[in-house]
């Protein structure tokens, strides 16, 4: 079956999948597998499939944002993927988790406007814990600093007039903010396969992202390379 928006046949995917925002980010993680294909590059949609020790692993970027996003998530899934990891990045809500620290999201507050679309408010955004414990532990295996816990995820990037809620989210205990994960748990709960995510991140959420923002460091790339080692070695140790 060829699936419409990304443009690839389902016959050329594997149950697992590794997500991410940027399709060059896709490339890079791509590389790090065996006998690897481009598949499709379709919109921000870029695909390909390779190997880790053996395992089929398909790669794809799904862009900003979750609306994006998760038309990618569901037409993996219509494929037959089983088990999504998101690779990506985030803003830090402590000095605890610095730039070039890992976080891996158990669970993501739902301050975006789609997955309002498709369950209650009260629906829990939540990891499969699988993949969860396969991700901490390869990720405790590289270089640097790696926490688990809650994440946010919220459509606006820069801010408006409105006040963002880091504040309230900070006091409740969540780690970081990015764009998609909670999409990607709704999802993934709503179809029955299994997700995780793992963000790098690439600075504090609180600053003017207007003038400080800049992921193309090297403690963000380090931290970025960790986290594809990180997801590439946690397919493996959830297919054993
Ligand atoms: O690095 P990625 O995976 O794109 O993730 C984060 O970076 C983007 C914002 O620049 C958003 O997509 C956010 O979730
Ligand atoms: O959404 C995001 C992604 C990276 N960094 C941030 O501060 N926010």
């Amino acid at each position: 079956m060829k699936l419409s928006i990304l443009q690839v046949n389902s016959e050329d995917l594997s149950p697992y999948a590794i997500v991410c925002g940027d399709p060059f980010r896709a490339e890079a993680i791509a590389r790090k597998l065996d006998h690897v294909r481009e598949l499709a590059f379709s919109r921000e949609y870029r695909t390909f499939i390779g190997e880790a020790s053996g395992v089929p692993i398909t790669v794809v970027s799904h862009g900003v944002g979750s609306p994006g996003a998760a038309v990618c998530f569901e037409e993996l899934i219509k494929g037959g993927v089983k088990t999504l990891i998101r690779v990506g990045t985030a803003g830090s809500y402590s000095a605890d988790v610095p730039p070039g620290s890992l976080v891996v999201s158990t669970a993501a507050v739902r301050e975006e406007g789609l997955t309002r679309q498709l369950v209650p408010l009260g629906y829990p955004a939540v990891a499969d814990s699988d993949v969860v414990r396969a991700l901490f532990e390869a990720a405790s295996e590289t270089e640097g600093l790696v926490k688990k816990g809650i994440t946010v995820t919220l459509d606006a990037f820069f801010q408006g007039v409105e006040d963002f809620p880091h504040d309230k989210y900070k006091r409740a205990g969540a780690l970081a903010v990015e764009m998609e994960i909670a999409a990607l748990y709704v999802i993934a709960s709503l179809r029955g396969v299994r997700a995780g995510a793992i963000v790098a991140l690439d600075g504090y959420a609180d600053a003017d992202l207007r003038e400080v923002y800049d992921p193309h460091t090297d403690v963000v790339s380090g931290a970025v390379e960790r986290e594809i080692e990180a997801a590439i070695r946690a397919v493996v140790k959830l297919s054993n």
